[in-house]
Parts: C-alpha cells; sequence; structure tokens
C-alpha cells in the first residue's frame, strides 16, 4: 500500500468529523513525501552511478537534516529542549536497530556515528546559508558574523561593549535599521518607538537569561498575563505619599554620605566606590527597611564584584537563548549563585526581623486587588527584591557619571551652585519637594540621563504578527527589536551637539538643541518603562544638590579619560570603572 493511500486510512467519522483538515494535511505530506521519495527511486534508476553516493548514509543525513531546517523554519521559537529531545529519541530508536542486531562497532560508527556528525554539519551549513542569503533581514546592513550567529551579539554584550559598538554600526552605514543578529535588528528612529513598545508588546527572548532559579522578575517576564498583575503590585510601592516617605529616608543616607565626603575634604577618592557603597545602603533601606551597612564598612564587601560579574554572564547568556534554557537543568552557574546570594540575604534579614516595615518589600508582599494573586515567596519576591537592588545601583551609577560631568564642566557645576546658593537665600530648603522643580538642576539631570544613560542598550521586543511599517522600511512579523538607547539619544538629528553636556538644552535658553523630544526615552517605553522614576528623579537631585552645595568637585589627579572610557561597560545596565574625584569642601 502506498503512503498516500496509507494516510486516507485516518478515520473520518464521530470526533474526527471535525478534524477533516488534520486528514487533508496528513494526506497532502504523505502525497509530496511519496513523491520525493519515487522521484528520487527514479532518478537512481536512471544514473546507476550515483548510487555510490545517494546510497551512502551521509547522504542520507544530509538530506534529513536540509528537510530538519526547513521544517522548522516556520517555527519562530524552537524550544531547544524540543529540539534536543526530539533529535535524542530518534537517534536513540536508529542506534537501537544497530544494537539490537550485534552489529560490530565498525559498523555502528560508519553507519550512526559519522552519519550524525554529516547531519549536524548539514545543519550549520543550511542555517548559515538560510541566515545569510534568504533571511527576509537581508536588505537591512549589518556584520556578517552579526547575520550569522547570536554570537556575535553574545559576545558584545558580555564584553559590555554592544552598545558603542550599535551607535558605531549605525553611523558606519547612516542607516537607520541595522542588523544585529540572525533575527534582531536595532532600529534608531523615533517614529517607530511607539509601534515597538506598543500596547502589551511582546517582551524578545533576551529576557528568558534573567530568571534567578528560574523564576522572573517584573521586567524579565514575558508573560503579558503576569506582567499586568505584578506592574499593580509594583506601582503601589511608588505612591505620592510613599515617595514622600522614602524621600526622608534618602535625606538621612544623603547626609551620611556628606560626612564621608567632609571626612575626605581636599582628597582624591574612587567616587565610584563610594557612590556604589552610597546607593546600596540607601536602596536596601528603601527596599527592606534597613541600610546594608556599606558606607560605615560592615556590609558585604564582594557584593559588587558579585553583581558585576552577574550582569557580564546574564548580558552574554541571554542573547543564546538556546543555551540558557539548557543552562536550567544544570547547577546554577556560579555568578548568578553568588548574586542571588548577596541579594536573597537582605531579603532573608528582613523576613526575620519581621514587623511591619515600611518599605518596596511591603508592598511586594501584598496581593493584586483584581486578581487576589500575590509574588510566590521567597523565590519570586526575591527575584523582584533583586531587581530593585539592581535598579538602585544603576541609579548610583548615574549620580557618580553626573558628578563626574560636573567636575569636567566646572561652567556647568558653578551655575549648578549659584542656582541652589540662591534657592537657599530666598529662604527655601534643599529638600526634596522644594528642588524638584529647579530649572538648571533638572536640565543637569536630564542631561545625565540623556549622555549617561545607565540601560543605554534599549528594551528587547518582538514584532508582531502584522509587521511594523517604518520609514521606507518593514519590518517582518516576529523580528527581535530594539531602540538602541545610546545611539538614539546622542543623535544629531534628534539632539545637535550630541556628545557635548549641555543642561541649557532643557531650561529653555537652547530649545534648538532639543529636535526631537520623542528620543528622549532614559526610562523606557511603553508598559514596562521604568514605575520607579520618580523615585529615581529625587534620589538624583537630592543627591546632587546636597553634594554640589557642600563640595567643590574637581577631576582627580589621576584621573584619566582613557582607562575610563576603557572600564566603561555596558551589560545591557551600566558598570562603571574607577572615577577619581576631589570634593573640596565650600564652606573651608
Ligand atoms: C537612573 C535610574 C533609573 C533608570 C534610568 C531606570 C530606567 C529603567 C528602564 C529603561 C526600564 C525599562 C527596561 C526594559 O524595558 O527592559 C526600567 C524598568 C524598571 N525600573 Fe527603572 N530605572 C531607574 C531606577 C529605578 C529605581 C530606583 C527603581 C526602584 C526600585 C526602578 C524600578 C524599575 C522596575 C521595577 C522596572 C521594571 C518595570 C516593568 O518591567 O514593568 N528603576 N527602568
Amino acid at each position: 500500500m502506498s503512503l498516500s493511500n496509507f494516510a486516507m486510512l485516518m478515520p473520518s467519522t464521530g470526533l474526527w468529523e471535525h478534524f477533516g483538515w488534520v486528514q487533508t494535511l496528513v494526506s497532502s505530506t504523505a502525497i509530496r513525501i511519496e513523491s520525493f521519495v519515487n522521484a528520487f527511486l527514479e532518478y537512481q534508476a536512471r544514473n546507476p552511478e550515483t548510487a555510490a553516493v545517494t546510497n551512502s548514509p551521509h547522504f542520507a543525513a544530509a538530506i534529513i537534516a536540509v528537510i530538519s531546517c526547513l521544517a522548522l523554519t516556520p517555527v519562530h521559537e524552537p524550544s531547544t529542549i524540543e529540539v534536543i529531545f526530539s533529535y535524542g529519541i530518534l537517534n536513540f530508536v536508529y542506534l537501537n536497530t544497530f544494537l539490537l542486531t550485534q552489529v560490530s562497532v565498525s559498523i555502528i560508527l560508519e553507519y550512526w556515528f559519522f552519519p550524525n556528525l554529516t547531519f549536524l554539519a548539514t545543519c550549520a551549513v543550511v542555517t548559515a546559508t538560510k541566515r545569510l542569503c534568504f533571511s527576509s533581514l537581508g536588505r537591512f546592513p549589518g556584520p556578517k558574523k552579526a547575520a550569522v550567529s547570536n554570537y556575535w551579539m553574545a559576545r558584545q554584550l558580555g564584553n559590555g561593549t554592544f552598545s558603542k559598538t550599535v551607535k558605531k554600526l549605525h553611523k558606519t552605514y547612516g542607516a537607520r535599521v541595522v542588523r544585529t543578529g540572525p533575527n534582531e535588528v536595532s532600529v534608531n528612529d523615533v517614529d517607530v518607538i511607539d509601534k515597538i513598545y506598543n500596547g502589551k508588546y511582546q517582551r524578545g527572548p533576551f529576557y528568558e537569561g534573567g530568571s534567578l532559579r528560574g523564576h522572573f522578575s517584573i521586567k524579565d517576564t514575558r508573560s503579558a498575563y503576569h506582567h499586568a498583575i505584578w506592574r499593580r503590585i509594583w506601582e503601589k510601592a511608588f505612591t505620592p505619599s510613599e515617595l514622600k516617605y522614602y524621600a526622608a529616608e534618602t535625606d538621612a543616607i544623603v547626609f551620611k554620605l556628606l560626612k564621608v565626603l567632609k571626612n575626605k575634604s581636599g582628597n582624591e577618592i574612587n567616587c565610584t566606590e563610594l557612590i556604589n557603597k552610597f546607593a546600596l545602603d540607601l536602596t536596601a533601606d528603601l527596599t527592606f527597611g534597613e541600610d546594608a551597612g556599606m558606607l560605615d564598612g560592615s556590609g558585604d564587601k564582594a557584593f559588587f564584584a558579585s553583581m558585576r560579574e552577574y550582569l557580564s554572564w546574564r548580558s552574554y547568556y541571554g542573547t543564546l537563548r538556546n543555551l540558557v534554557q539548557l543552562l536550567g537543568y544544570f547547577p546554577e552557574p556560579k555568578p548568578v549563585a553568588s548574586f542571588r546570594r548577596a541579594g536573597e540575604s537582605l531579603l532573608v534579614q528582613r523576613q526575620k526581623r519581621g514587623g511591619s516595615s515600611r518599605d518596596i518589600t511591603s508592598h511586594l508582599l501584598t496581593e493584586d486587588e483584581e486578581t487576589h494573586r500575590k509574588f510566590a515567596v521567597p523565590r519570586q519576591l526575591a527575584a523582584n527584591t533583586n531587581l530593585a537592588i539592581l535598579m538602585g545601583a544603576a541609579t548610583g551609577t548615574t549620580i557618580t557619571q553626573t558628578l563626574r560631568a560636573l567636575a569636567k564642566h566646572k561652567d556647568v557645576q558653578s551655575r549648578l551652585q549659584a542656582e541652589l546658593d540662591s534657592h537657599l537665600k530666598s529662604g527655601s530648603d534643599l529638600s526634596t519637594d522644594s528642588i524638584k522643580n529647579l530649572p538648571y538642576l533638572s536640565g543637569v539631570i536630564n542631561e545625565a540621563l540623556r549622555l549617561h544613560n545607565p540601560m543605554p542598550t534599549g528594551a528587547h521586543a518582538t514584532v508582531s504578527e502584522h509587521g511594523c511599517e517604518g520609514n521606507g522600511y518593514k519590518l517582518p512579523p516576529h523580528t527581535q527589536v530594539y531602540v538602541p538607547v545610546l545611539a538614539l539619544m546622542t543623535d544629531e538629528k534628534y539632539f545637535p551637539k550630541g556628545e557635548e553636556f549641555v543642561p541649557e538644552r532643557w531650561t529653555g535658553e537652547q530649545p534648538e538643541l532639543v529636535k526631537d523630544e520623542r528620543a528622549f526615552i532614559p526610562w523606557g517605553y511603553g508598559v514596562h518603562a521604568c514605575p520607579g522614576r520618580q523615585l529615581a528623579l529625587n534620589e538624583m537631585k537630592v543627591t546632587i544638590a546636597r553634594v554640589v552645595r557642600e563640595f567643590e568637585i574637581d577631576v582627580g589627579e589621576s584621573d584619566d579619560e582613557k582607562k575610563w572610557e576603557s572600564e566603561w561597560r555596558d551589560y545591557s545596565m551600566v558598570v562603571i570603572g574607577e572615577c577619581m574625584l576631589k570634593f573640596k569642601s565650600r564652606r573651608a
């Protein structure tokens, strides 16, 4: 009986009546396979001299590889586990046909092992050819290595050079869209931001690398359902009354920082190290109700090293989704484990203290009013409190970079000091509420967020099944896409003198330096935009205002621009190296 007749034997009554399309699909596939096999046999009969090749197991392996690759093409995000499982099962069955007949090792090598290698090599060649020559993204310029494999992107991210490289690529090609992965593009175009991050847009697979012990934070979840619930819970932590409470806590820790700076007045210090400690104390206080003891020297000294290692690891493997899916079945990698544990130890201490601490965690422990769902304790909760720590560190990095910019631009520093001095002279104070609308201070902070944003890579999204229309180009459905924040926010099209630190562009004095304000997206865009934005702004403004009012800030003798540039890393969150500054008390 032929294959197509066999397919016709599928039941067509009862429940199957409703699945006529299955029968049609099975029989049409069977007909195609049958005609392919017949054509092949005919070819063999007509060309007996090719039999040596076409009868070889390598030939069969190569054909099966081509068919498998073509069959997988329409699947947008094939599951690594399913692919390896199917491959393993089929191979196991095939291997057993040899083992059961007790054939020799050489036969097994010849008919099983080496054909398997041929299969894998063919898959690699077919995939690379498909990506290079037949991809719908082929019309966009980009490095060839990036088009062939995600390793190019993984290396850029793991080395912390990604956003700078992408910025350079946009300049080199003079293109709005650059291909940076087999199925990934960077779109430096303000007109499509709203289309890419529209509604409950689908997050890209990059976020799968962010899981901690299998649990995702709100930022890394790809589930729109979970995100909506978690977002409502998170937002409870940032209501105006909570922000007011956090402002008082922030003030107390800023005073600790001022004390340390006063003790070192006039001496060169590594500002990165000091502000990192300050930021961790502040974040721990706001998240867990107790500072981490970093400024007073009692905290975990290895915290920042473990965070840095984790971020680099996560950037690298986040890009290699296939590997990340497999890693879930192995013991937790060291960089992930040490960062996770460092963060969790703060959460554990808080849980032990019990009581009713007023902090971000107290809100994360409440249920969502609409669905009555909560974060699962402790793992889901820990993934989210660890995110708070990371975001606190991001705020610290931005503060350090702002202080450095002020030390490098003494004219800007003097104008800011003058604004703060006159604010105080008018009888006001430097509390969060009182300084929030100071124009020059706001200009300095905006400029810092534009030029020194701690998240310069951009959020990864997946183009919907309708595709995405841009200025003279169309992104195909299911493309992975991101708006490169660093390239966008320094682009001369949108911000003339884009590389310069000019707070006046925001104060109304030089409005011509903001050509398109839509390109200012330091807090992300759409449903995943930063809910902690007001808290971060308050922290940055109060810290900068109090430090600048108290100290004259200068670049230290051992400051080295080249070293600074080379130590700057973008692990999808910026990590900075040594920043040598001098803080001299203005009252001395
Ligand atoms: C200068 C400081 C900060 C900047 C520039 C910043 C920026 C951002 C950006 C760009 C995103 C979106 C990331 C993405 O879509 O992949 C984000 C998300 C988030 N940020 Fe911030 N952030 C800062 C500080 C903070 C602080 C202090 C908190 C408070 C804990 C916070 C909490 C969050 C949370 C919870 C999310 C995830 C939101 C979601 O996925 O719905 N951020 N932030």
